[in-house]
């Protein structure tokens, strides 16, 4: 593909897209456009090679460098944009792709705005400051996802049990999808650079190898016990029932394994958390509304 407006190889020019939309990146609004034309290039590359792209969803387009990248690769993109001169430039900039109806834009708040019914993956430059509940929108869809974050909550994201980043995100996000870092990339990949370095996480979704009795109370009981890291998981379920809403917390503990009990919610695997979190909805009463 060739940029038509500047004649570069290639996808168009990051930097001559700035310069055309005639704005600077506000760190206030969360643009940080990405200007490294090699990392652009490989993003879409991150999905998984059978991934099917008939229906890319884009979250935070910016001025259009991504975009126009998945638009190489997808049948159809829909891309998300919040700010208003960002996608008046986006309607003129990709004027031909939206005549052709390989574009659609939705001008809007991605906590906010309806996602297709029918996108089959979403690549996207995530804004930091929403970034995880753009993440816990888009993961209960179930479609391979390529997102950019800022690089510890990536790295919390794709955790093991055992190590200092795995926490709530790693397993709530586990319990959706397999969670990767494929890239890191530095504050200098951006104009303007963010405060901290970014990575591209690549979630394929998957059923977990647990079942769990209820969705939202498993996520709820694990968001608990981890807000008492450092105690041992007796004092992190009786301490937290107002977050899980368990009305019989004493319970669960009395019938729960004491290995488990004994152990810190960092040494548990998420398996092991199912399993606690089927015996409290049997055993420990919960409220559906804490
Ligand atoms: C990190 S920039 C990425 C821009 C572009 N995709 C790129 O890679 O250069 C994030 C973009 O999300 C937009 N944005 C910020 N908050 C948003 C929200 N709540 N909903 C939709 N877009 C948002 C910003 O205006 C900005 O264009």
């Amino acid at each position: 593909m060739t940029d038509s407006a500047s004649g570069r190889p290639g996808g168009r020019d990051p930097d001559a897209l700035i310069a055309r939309a005639g704005l600077h990146g506000d760190p206030n609004r969360d643009q940080h456009f990405l200007v490294d034309d090699r990392v652009l290039d490989r993003v879409p590359g991150y999905l998984p090679a059978d991934a099917d792209t008939s229906h890319v969803l884009e979250i935070g387009a910016g001025t259009g460098a991504l975009t126009d990248r998945l638009l190489a690769v997808a049948d159809r993109v829909t891309a998300v944009e919040r700010d208003p001169r960002l996608a008046a430039f986006l309607r003129e900039e990709f004027a031909a792709a939206i005549e052709e109806g390989r574009l659609r834009l939705v001008e809007g708040d991605a906590l906010e705005v309806d996602f297709p019914d029918d996108a089959t993956a979403s690549v996207s430059n995530l804004p930091y400051g929403v970034s995880s509940e753009v993440t816990f929108r888009l993961l209960p869809i179930g479609i391979p996802l390529v997102l950019m974050f800022q690089r510890e909550f990536a790295e919390r994201m794709a955790a093991e049990p055992n190590t200092p980043e795995y926490g709530r995100l790693s397993v709530t996000a586990g319990h959706y999808a397999d969670v990767s870092v494929v890239e890191t990339v530095p504050k200098e990949a951006f104009d303007p650079a963010p405060a901290v370095e970014s990575a591209l996480v690549r979630a394929v979704p998957r059923a977990p190898e647990y079942a769990v009795p209820d969705d939202e109370f498993f996520l709820r009981f694990v968001t608990a016990v981890f807000t008492q890291r450092r105690k041992t998981m007796r004092n992190a379920v009786r301490n937290t029932a107002h977050i899980s809403g368990l009305a019989e917390p004493d319970a669960v503990v009395a019938a729960a394994d004491e290995d488990l009990m004994g152990a810190r919610a960092g040494e548990l695997a998420p398996a092991q958390f199912a399993e606690l979190a089927s015996l409290a909805w049997d055993v420990g009463a919960p409220e559906a509304e804490p």
